[in-house]
């Protein structure tokens, strides 16, 4: 609730609640002494000590539908008190410089995350680590940009000292360095923040609905025993091992046989593998592994396009419907797969896998944990990693107009100038005091109503 109007608050209660304590007691309808909504805990922050900034008033009562009613409309009853908009507390937070852009954007994160890696990736944004590396650099740049003023001012002064210009192009070298270390950072923060995509791709009936399936706990796809049932991207998130996994199921590629829609869903399969940040290829053992079946298989991985898909990084493969492999249990498999993939120069990690039976199921998914974690989950770096691609197009025009400042002659020092103050301009909108209506109000409908 918002009220410009908190004295009257306090007529909730009969006591007069101090600053900052928890004041314990019935809860009155302020029109109505005798009408006690309910029992609960009453907080009291005068401004600017609040999260606000501004005077503040929190009631903790019971969580009932009806309960909340009741004191939602005794609130009401108090003039020019209303319910906030969605981000109005944080919105009003932002007016009054209590926190800038990226502690926003923290807090937003924060209330979205939904695995642990992305909360406490939001946490250290929420806390000001984002804020204090990007304010820092700024106000590096601003003290680069004083002394080229001064420079300018009196560089025909004697007192100046000769070697100024020498040492303000070594600052300016010293901070491209620092903020591309920070941009090289394979989207770490970013792939944390989104969650990491992962697509599942192979020829139609090797399960890859199935394991979709199996991931996700529910029916999400249809499964059968019809090649080409699935014909669009069917996608579903998920957590492994505390961090988020986007996984998108597609159509089965296959070159014969597909009508005009399923061709475009192979299209769209083939696209999606290629953009995504890990790819399961899956295969189906027991062709892989019957002596018929086998040698098409192997042609078929010979395809330029499946070759392509298993050649990029982060690809592993699946020989799924090991219940059907005769004695796929053994210690010889191992062996046996190992040959298989040497023979047809597969060298990604591969994983025996029975959807049906469950067999080879852990061994999956601690492959994906640990690949994930080694990847892109190592938190713990010193800096914080970058989160938006929002924050990535300001640094890169921060660092491309100190590039130019540092090509533009000693001669023409004041275009040089010019090219400092832009480059803190684009540090200064990521942390958000120019130019940034448009991001808030992206921003403010990500949070819920009230916070
Ligand atoms: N025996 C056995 N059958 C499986 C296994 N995994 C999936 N199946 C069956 O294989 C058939 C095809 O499974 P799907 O998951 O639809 O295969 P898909 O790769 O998504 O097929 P498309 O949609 O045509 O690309 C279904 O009848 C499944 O029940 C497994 O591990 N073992």
């Amino acid at each position: 609730m918002v009220n410009q109007n908190h004295t009257k608050i306090g007529k909730l209660h009969k006591k007069k609640i101090r600053p900052r304590d928890a004041h314990v007691g019935k809860i009155f309808h302020p029109r109505d002494k005798s009408n006690v909504l309910d029992s609960g805990i009453s907080l009291w922050f005068p401004g600017p000590k609040s999260y606000t900034g501004e005077d503040m008033v929190e009631f903790h009562i019971h969580g009932g539908i009806a309960v909340v009613n009741s004191v939602m409309e005794a609130l009401g009853t108090i003039p020019n008190v209303r319910m906030a908009e969605a981000g109005e507390f944080s919105r009003r937070a932002f007016d009054n410089e209590k926190m800038d852009l990226t502690k926003l954007e923290g807090v937003a994160d924060l209330i979205n995350a939904e695995t642990e890696a992305q909360r406490r990736l939001a946490v250290r944004q929420a806390h000001g680590e984002l804020y204090k590396m990007y304010e820092t650099w700024r106000q590096r740049i601003v003290g680069v940009m004083a002394k080229i003023e001064a420079f300018i001012d009196f560089s025909e002064d004697e007192n100046i000292e000769e070697d100024i210009y020498s040492e303000v192009c070594r600052e300016v070298d010293w901070i491209i360095n620092e903020i591309e270390l920070h941009l090289d950072d394979k989207r770490q923060g970013e792939i944390m923040r989104n969650g990491v995509s992962l697509s599942i791709v192979g020829p139609p009936n090797s399960g890859k609905s199935t394991l979709l399936n199996r991931l996700a706990q529910r029916q999400v796809a249809i499964v059968s025993p019809i090649a080409g049932t699935t014909r669009d991207i069917v996608e579903t998130t998920m957590n492994i091992g505390g961090y988020p996994l986007v996984v998108r199921d597609t159509a089965g590629l296959r070159s014969s046989g597909a009508d005009v829609i399923e061709t475009e869903g192979i299209r769209r399969a083939v696209e999606s593998a290629k953009e995504a940040d890990i790819r399961l290829f899956m295969l189906d053992a027991r062709k892989v592994f019957d002596s018929d079946n086998g040698s098409t298989t192997s042609k078929l991985l010979q395809k330029t396009e499946w070759h392509e898909l298993l050649s990029l990084p982060h690809t592993f493969v699946v020989l799924n419907m090991a219940d059907g492999v005769p004695s796929s249990e053994s210690p010889n498999m191992k062996v046996k797969i190992k040959e298989w993939a040497q023979d047809r120069g597969i060298t990604n990690q591969t994983v025996l896998l029975s959807c049906a039976s469950m067999y080879g199921w852990e061994c999956l998914m601690q492959l994906l944990a640990e690949h994930i974690k080694e990847t892109w989950g190592s938190n713990s770096a010193q800096h914080m990693p970058l989160t938006k691609i929002r924050h990535r197009q300001h640094l890169k025009n921060c660092i491309k107009h100190l590039n130019v400042f540092k090509e533009t002659d000693e001669e023409m020092v004041v275009l040089g100038a010019e090219e400092l103050r832009k480059a803190s301009k684009a540090l200064g909108q990521i942390t958000g005091r120019v130019g940034i209506e448009d991001v808030l109000d992206a921003l403010f409908s990500e949070f819920c109503i009230g916070k």
